[in-house]
């Protein structure tokens, strides 16, 4: 993934799946008042054999696809902390939950792990929101979701496990794929004016009306939103050649310069740059274009191309296709 989008430039944080073998650590981290008391689930003193068992549970539910534990870890690939994603039953929407050893807090690692939680999630599920519940006395967690972006929807009472007798006072949070989208650009590091980047994309249109878009993949930036194929310009390129270039290595189709039409333009700032992309349209190409690049790819009618979640950069263009085919 890349790291200009990560808060923090001194600061790693990483996920990866939760193994067996992170039994002991995870006790070690967990088994701790400061951090029980935050998690519904966790009883305090905290078993080592509860360790082993959440683990083997973790493993169990991510290969049956229902939920999905990452160890967080810091700068040296220690593992400081667990975040993870639970489907619900329609499998639209997900629940978060993380905890960070309070020997790493203070660093922004949470709050790097909620966003890594939500790129990945956003990108390889099929869900269009996250939630997430939080003790309402978990002040650093609360602040954490709120500059994730989340929105908070409401406010409850759960009993958790580690405060036995009274009602936990707790809020909840949503965040849609869109809103992320809109928000990474605000968490990059980078301050200083923007460069201009331009982009050249193609609405590729079928006999039969319908645009093609394409899913960018997990681990580039707005991973999960769905775009025009197309890419940035080589040195010395024209527009029209890098287009040709792009649809050839994207999709593997021929197109001729000639049969490209610059259609509309997209200008948007993105944090770290300024990303001006001009859309052509193309009707004729030969080959049947298919994924190169392990994008998913779909034919979509221009009346529902709103259903397809998309850059912010490309929503201006979605009522002038619309109008336009
Ligand atoms: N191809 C394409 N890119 C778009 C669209 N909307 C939009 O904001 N972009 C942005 C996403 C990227 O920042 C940039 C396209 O760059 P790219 O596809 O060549 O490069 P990338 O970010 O995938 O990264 P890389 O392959 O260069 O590492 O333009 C769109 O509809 N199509």
């Amino acid at each position: 993934m890349s790291d200009t989008l990560l808060p923090e430039p001194r600061v790693k944080t990483a996920l990866r799946p939760i193994e067996a073998g992170d039994a002991a650590r995870l006790h070690q981290l967990i088994n701790d008042w400061e951090i029980c008391r935050l998690l519904p689930e966790a009883p305090f003193p905290y078993p080592a054999d509860l360790a082993r068992d959440w683990i083997t549970a973790a493993i169990a539910d991510r290969e049956a696809g229902i939920a999905y534990q990452f160890a967080i870890t810091d700068d040296a690939g220690t593992m400081i902390g667990c975040a993870g994603l639970r489907l619900d039953k329609s499998g639209m929407a997900a629940s978060l939950g993380y905890w960070v050893a309070r020997r790493a807090w203070g660093r922004g690692h949470g709050r790097q792990a909620v966003l890594l939680m939500l790129r990945w999630g956003f990108a390889e599920l099929a869900i269009d929101r996250v939630v997430a519940t939080v003790a309402d006395d978990n002040a650093a967690s609360l602040a954490v979701l709120r500059r994730a972006g989340f929105t908070e929807t409401g406010t409850g009472h759960e009993k958790f496990i580690s405060r036995p007798g009274i009602r936990q006072a707790v809020r909840h949070f949503e965040i849609t794929r869109e809103v992320l989208a809109f928000r990474e650009p605000v968490d990059s590091m980078n301050e200083g004016p923007r460069p201009l980047l331009l982009v050249v994309a193609c609405a590729l249109i079928d006999r039969s009306g319908k645009i093609l878009l394409a899913r960018r993949p997990a681990g580039k930036k707005l991973a999960g939103l769905w775009e025009f194929p197309g890419g940035k310009l080589a040195p010395g390129e024209t527009p029209e050649a890098a287009l040709v270039r792009e649809l050839d290595e994207e999709l593997g189709i021929a197109v001729k310069t000639a049969d490209v039409a610059p259609f509309a333009f997209a200008s948007h700032a993105y944090e770290s740059f300024h990303l001006m992309m001009p859309l052509y349209l193309c009707r004729r190409w030969v080959g049947v274009p298919s994924s190169r690049e392990g994008q998913a790819l779909a034919w979509v009618d221009p009346a529902r191309l709103e259903e397809y979640p998309m850059p912010p950069a490309d929503r201006p263009l979605i009522p002038l296709l619309r109008d336009f085919l």
